[in-house]
C-alpha cells in the first residue's frame, strides 16, 4: 500500500456518479480499512457521499498526484479503457466491474495487464460466481438438455445480453462440446423448431430490476431452473471492494472474481 494510514487501502473510483460508481462510494466508506482517496466522473462532479468528485478528463493527472493503491471502474466500455491505459501508465492495479466489451476492446483491457494487475468480473456477486459453479455442474449431469439463458435488468442497461448472461453462456459451451456460440439464438420469432445445438438467450429490460439470470434445462421429462436475484447493487460493490483489496498487492497479470473467491 501508499502513503496514508498504515493498513488503510487508498481507492480511486471512476463513473462516481453512475449507480454502480455511487454504491462502491457509499460501500467503501462503511467498510473499516478503506478511503476513496480519488473520484471522477464524466458530467455531474457534484460529492458523493461526500467525497469531492473530479471531471474525468483529470483523471490521468489525479491518479499520478494522489497515488491510490487501487482503482475500481464501473462505467461503459470506451471509458473504461482509457481508464485502465491510465492506471497503466501510472502503475495502479484496477479493478472492472464494466461489461460490454467487444473482443477488440477486451483485448486492448488486457493489455494494461501486462503492466498492472488487472481484474476484470462481469458479476461480482458471490451468489452468481456460486451459481455458475451449479449451472456447470448441471450442464454436465445433462448431457443433451435443451440450454436457455434469461437475464433481466433495469430500463437503465445498455449492454445486452447482460456481461453475467454472456459468461454463463461461455461456460455452457465450454462444458457442451455440441453447443457454440453459433449456436445461440437470441429471441425467437418465426416459424422452426427448436434445432438441436441451439442455446436460447433472451434479455429483458424493465423498470429498476437490478439483475437477474435464470438458466433453464429441459428435456421432454423434466425440467431444472438455476436462477439468481441481486437484491440490491450492494452485493456488487462488496464483492468489488473484496477484490479491491485482494488485487492491491497482486503481480501484473489478469485475475478473475474467481482467483479473490478461491483464494489464491
Ligand atoms: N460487474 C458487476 O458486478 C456489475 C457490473 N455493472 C456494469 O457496470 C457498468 C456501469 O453500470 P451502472 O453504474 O449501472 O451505469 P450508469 O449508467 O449508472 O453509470 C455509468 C457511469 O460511467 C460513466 N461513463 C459512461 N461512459 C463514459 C465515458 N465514455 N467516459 C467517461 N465516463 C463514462 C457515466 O458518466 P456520465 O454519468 O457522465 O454519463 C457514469 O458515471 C455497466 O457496464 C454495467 O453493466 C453493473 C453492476 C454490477
Ligand atoms: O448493468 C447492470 O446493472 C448489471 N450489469 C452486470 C452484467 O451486465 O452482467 C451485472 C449485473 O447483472 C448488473
Amino acid at each position: 500500500m501508499s502513503s496514508g494510514d498504515p493498513g488503510t487501502l487508498r481507492l480511486a473510483v471512476t463513473g462516481a456518479g453512475g449507480r454502480m460508481g455511487r454504491e462502491v462510494i457509499e460501500a467503501a466508506a462503511d467498510r473499516e480499512g478503506m478511503s476513496v482517496v480519488l473520484a471522477v466522473n464524466r458530467s455531474e462532479t457534484e460529492p458523493v457521499a461526500g467525497v469531492a468528485v473530479d471531471p474525468a478528463s483529470e483523471f490521468a493527472d489525479r491518479l499520478a498526484a494522489v497515488d491510490p493503491d487501487v482503482a475500481v471502474d464501473f462505467t461503459g466500455p470506451a471509458s473504461a479503457l482509457a481508464y485502465a491505459d491510465a492506471c497503466a501508465d501510472a502503475d495502479v492495479p484496477l479493478v472492472t466491474g464494466t461489461t460490454g466489451f467487444s473482443g477488440d476492446e477486451l483485448a486492448k483491457l488486457q493489455e494494461a495487464a501486462s503492466s498492472v494487475p488487472v481484474l476484470k468480473a462481469a458479476n461480482f456477486s458471490r451468489g452468481v460466481a456460486a451459481l455458475r459453479r451449479a449451472v456447470r455442474e448441471a450442464v454436465a449431469a445433462l448431457p443433451g438438455y435443451d440450454v436457455e439463458v434469461t437475464e433481466t435488468h433495469h430500463n437503465g442497461k445498455r449492454d445486452a445480453p447482460s456481461g453475467t448472461a454472456n459468461t454463463i453462456l461461455a461456460d455452457v459451451e465450454d462444458v457442451r462440446e455440441d453447443l457454440s456460440p453459433d449456436g445461440r439464438v437470441h429471441g425467437r420469432e418465426g416459424h422452426a423448431p427448436r434445432e438441436p445445438g441451439e442455446i436460447g438467450v433472451h434479455a429483458r429490460r424493465a423498470g429498476d430490476v437490478t439483475g437477474e439470470h435464470e438458466v433453464l434445462l429441459a428435456d421432454n421429462h423434466e425440467v431444472l431452473e438455476l436462477v439468481h436475484r441481486a437484491g440490491d447493487r450492494g452485493v456488487f460493490a462488496a464483492g468489488a471492494l473484496d477484490a479491491a483489496g485482494w488485487l492491491a498487492d497482486r503481480e501484473a497479470g489478469w485475475y478473475t472474481f474467481d482467483d479473490v473467491i478461491d483464494g489464491s
